[in-house]
């Protein structure tokens, strides 16, 4: 398998789809048929059905959801979980839990695109508990450690 497949669970979904051929992430779209649409008071967050489910290709992989750009810079709106984590595993509905930071109500509204699903390889490695850790370059330094005046 090498498609994402797509499972609609209710109707009226909207597929994911990638704005232009170069996009990385696909935009994910609030299904909300029967509600039609939700108002996002400033400082309210709500979960946001999606009516999608995905089958990841074969490999090491997850499924980032991060916010819309837009959204998220004009208007306030973003995931409330800052970015969700999709495993490969998980055939549920995809949900997306949006906040408005703003002090403007905002309007979600049926098929509105509020976030994006970008799929990326991964690397999980069994784990191996050791007294001492390789010497490298930076040792333990930490924040501001490099380039001080
Ligand atoms: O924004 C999100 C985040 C997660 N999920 C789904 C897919 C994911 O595989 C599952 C579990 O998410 P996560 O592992 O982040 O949640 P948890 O709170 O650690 O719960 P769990 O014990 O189920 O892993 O929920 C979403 O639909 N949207």
């Amino acid at each position: 398998m090498d498609k994402l497949q797509i499972k609609r669970l209710r109707e009226g979904a909207n597929l994911p789809r990638r704005a232009t051929e170069s996009s990385a992430g696909y935009d994910l779209c609030a299904c909300l048929p029967e509600e039609g649409e939700i108002t996002l008071a400033p400082g309210q967050a709500h979960i946001f059905p999606t009516g999608i489910a995905v089958g990841m290709p074969h490999g090491q992989m997850v499924g980032l959801i991060y916010a819309r750009s837009g959204l998220a810079v004009r208007h306030g709106v973003v995931p409330t979980n800052c970015v969700g984590v999709i495993d490969a595993d998980y055939t549920g509905e995809l949900l997306v839990s949006l906040q408005n930071t703003f002090d403007t109500p905002y309007i979600i509204r049926h098929g509105d695109r509020i976030a994006q699903l970008v799929l990326t390889p991964i690397f999980t490695p069994p784990i191996q508990e050791v007294e001492e850790l390789a010497a490298t370059g930076r040792g333990e330094g930490r924040f501001g450690s490099t380039g001080k005046r």
